[in-house]
């Protein structure tokens, strides 16, 4: 059977890619900046395969014309140029790329190709013109034929070709803008402070100059003869100017950057105004080629802890701006990275605005997140004072990402971790906290708090430093599950001061415990009953030393849970299953066995609420009845 080809309806196809593939109409402008470069880019490759052709790479260049009067925008190459055949076949065509098709054409051992880099791939971009334009004429003449051709059209009742003049080789593609309605604003593409930026945001990296005239506001020099009370003069003067930075700090060798223009690029990019804590410049050739150029900031971004903060890093492909902010490219745990990737090897989607495979991406964002990590451990051997700066800015996001996703990447952050040290009085990581430990200790041990000080003073610490033992200090609500999340590290488990089995107990000294709970059995008891439901349990301590009580908890929620989940949102937040801790060779303990033998209920109450209350102020929790708590502690004076 006879195969018949698909018809497409040409019309309704243009309007489908006019009015669907983009979503920003300033995006005609990248396209058709691009498809002039391309043509200047054939035509250097033309000079350097063939003698005969002598055109200076130097000489190349695109320019932009806007006409108010006209309501026309100009945008000319003086590249390769195209014949009638050219006109009618790569522009009368949807979808076919002549550059394409000049690209599949290069021999893949063609040294002359390393020179230039083609972006056009599936003959659409031309046609953003009609987004902005109810009117495209383009006037071209090929590189080596003295005919020129003019091609135009409105869009929507196809086009025609006929013969015309032009002085020299190369293109001119001129746009009759839409009117502005209501709903769009098209006089914007006719000012020129609009059009210097969307080239800057979107074709900074074109390796040829894009030149426009403009207009600047001037001071006039002030002349010689000038009199005493001369005021100064102020001029309007038109310039061509050249609107792009073509060669991205990135593509430059690492050796050849200076750390100001490293800096200074941060800076005026990203919008910061003090410079980065490093910079990453990093490239890689096979499976993907790209390049990078990362840095990491010295402060926290105002929103950075807020939904509001965006991660991401600019996406480039052959130097065009792709995405703003590559999501899939960070981490979230180094979403405090700024920077941006280039690599032609992404599979663009037809509208360039998003990648259509992952695994490039992927394969870049793992290569990164290691740059990141190594850049960051040298930075905290090699300078600790800039790291501590670092960690302050962003050291709790590395301990959200230690939590995150049941834990999946703390074998990635362990080692950026700092947390205070006892022993120290300053921060350590874990690896110099394992090294300082001494042989016969069991843990990590880790106390939670408010401050340092309030943590240092708590009784639960005490038994814990008198062995010895150093104890990380932690005073961020996230801690306690990054201690969690952690779980081992280096053969080593992480253990909670408060936890009762904090130290190992010989079988005497456990003996000597029951015993103890045993004799005070009756104190337990009855202080149990005073506070009723407000503790699950009273126990005889074996994590006090000379404290007279503490609060712990039993179950999966520690304490410092509890507190951290009360501040999220919503109300229904698990609890903790609260536990008083007496000491049973401390004072008080003996004083409630007092009037518990003399069957003094009131005192045994006041006495077990007087505890508990202290205990809550020690665990950094309110006090269910403040005032209750203070005529306590005032009847004990009087
Ligand atoms: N200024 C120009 N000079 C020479 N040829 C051009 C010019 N503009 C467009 N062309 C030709 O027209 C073809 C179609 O252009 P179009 O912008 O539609 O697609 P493309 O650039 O090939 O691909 P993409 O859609 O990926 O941008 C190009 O491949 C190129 O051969």
């Amino acid at each position: 059977m006879a195969k018949k080809q698909f018809k497409a309806e040409s019309k309704r196809l243009l309007d489908l890619m006019v009015n669907s593939i983009y979503t920003h109409k300033e995006i005609f402008l990248r396209e058709l900046i691009s498809n002039a470069s391309d043509a200047e880019d054939k035509l250097a490759y033309k000079s350097l395969t063939d003698d005969t052709v002598e055109v200076k790479r130097k000489d190349l260049k695109i320019t932009i014309v806007p006409d108010k009067q006209m309501r026309t925008l100009t945008i000319s190459d003086n590249g390769i140029g195209m014949s009638k055949e050219d006109l009618e076949s790569n522009l009368g065509t949807i979808a076919r790329s002549g550059s394409g098709q000049f690209k599949a054409g290069l021999a893949e051992d063609d040294k002359a190709a390393d020179k230039i880099d083609v972006i056009g791939q599936f003959g659409v971009g031309f046609y953003s013109a009609f987004m902005v334009a109810d009117q495209v004429t383009v006037i071209s003449r090929a590189w080596g034929s003295e005919e020129a051709w003019m091609w135009q059209s409105d869009g929507a009742d196809g086009y025609t070709v006929t013969q015309c003049e032009k002085d020299a080789p190369g293109t001119d593609i001129i746009m009759h803008i839409k009117a502005s309605g209501e709903d769009e604003n098209y006089d914007q593409y006719l000012e020129t402070y609009k059009l210097q930026e969307i080239i800057k945001k979107y074709s900074d990296y074109i390796r040829y100059p894009i030149v426009m005239e403009v207009e600047d506001y001037r001071r006039k020099d002030k002349p010689a003869d000038a009199p005493e009370d001369y005021k100064p003069e102020w001029e309007t003067v038109k310039e061509w100017k050249t609107l792009n930075s073509m060669v991205p700090l990135w593509q430059r060798q690492k050796s050849k950057v200076k750390p100001e223009e490293y800096n200074a690029f941060y800076k005026e990019k990203f919008g910061d105004w003090q410079d980065p804590l490093a910079v990453i410049h990093t490239s890689a050739e096979g499976a993907v080629t790209y390049k990078a150029m990362l840095y990491i900031p010295a402060q926290t971004p105002y929103d950075f802890y807020t939904r509001e903060y965006q991660k991401g890093l600019q996406l480039y492909s052959s130097g065009v701006l792709i995405m703003d902010k590559c999501a899939d490219l960070l981490p979230d745990h180094f979403r405090f990275v700024r920077g941006v990737v280039d690599s032609a090897d992404f599979s663009l989607n037809i509208s360039r605005e998003v990648l259509q495979h992952t695994r490039q991406l992927k394969v870049i964002a793992t290569a990164l997140e290691k740059k990141i990590k190594s850049e960051l451990l040298k930075m905290q051997k090699e300078d600790r004072e800039k790291y501590e700066k670092f960690w302050a800015a962003f050291g709790a996001q590395l301990k959200y990402g230690v939590v995150a996703e049941y834990g999946a990447h703390k074998e990635m952050l362990q080692d950026l971790l700092l947390f205070w040290s006892s022993k120290e009085g300053k921060n350590t990581t874990l690896a110099a906290y394992q090294d300082r430990m001494p042989e016969d200790q069991p843990y990590y041990y880790y106390a939670c708090g408010e401050s340092v000080d309030k943590i240092a003073k708590l009784p639960q610490v005490e038994r814990i430093l008198d062995k010895g033992y150093e104890i990380l200090y932690c005073t961020e609500d996230v801690d306690d599950f990054v201690m969690k999340a952690l779980g081992e590290v280096n053969g080593k488990q992480f253990k909670s001061v408060s936890d009762e089995d904090a130290l190992p107990q010989t079988e005497e000294e456990k003996k000597a415990a029951e015993e103890k709970a045993e004799a005070g059995k009756d104190v337990l008891e009855a202080v149990k009953e005073a506070l009723g439901d407000q503790v699950k349990n009273v126990r005889v301590s074996s994590i006090l030393k000379s404290g007279a009580c503490c609060l712990s908890a039993d179950g999966p929620v520690s304490l410092e849970m509890e507190k951290y989940m009360s501040k999220l949102e919503g109300s229904d937040h698990p609890k903790a299953d609260r536990v008083l801790e007496l000491n049973p060779d401390a004072a008080p303990f003996a004083a409630i066995k007092k009037a518990v033998d003399a069957g003094d209920k009131d005192t045994v109450a006041k006495y077990a609420k007087l505890l508990y209350g202290q205990s809550l102020l020690m665990a950094g929790l309110p006090l269910e009845d403040p005032a209750e708590y203070a005529q306590m502690v005032c009847s004990l004076m009087v």
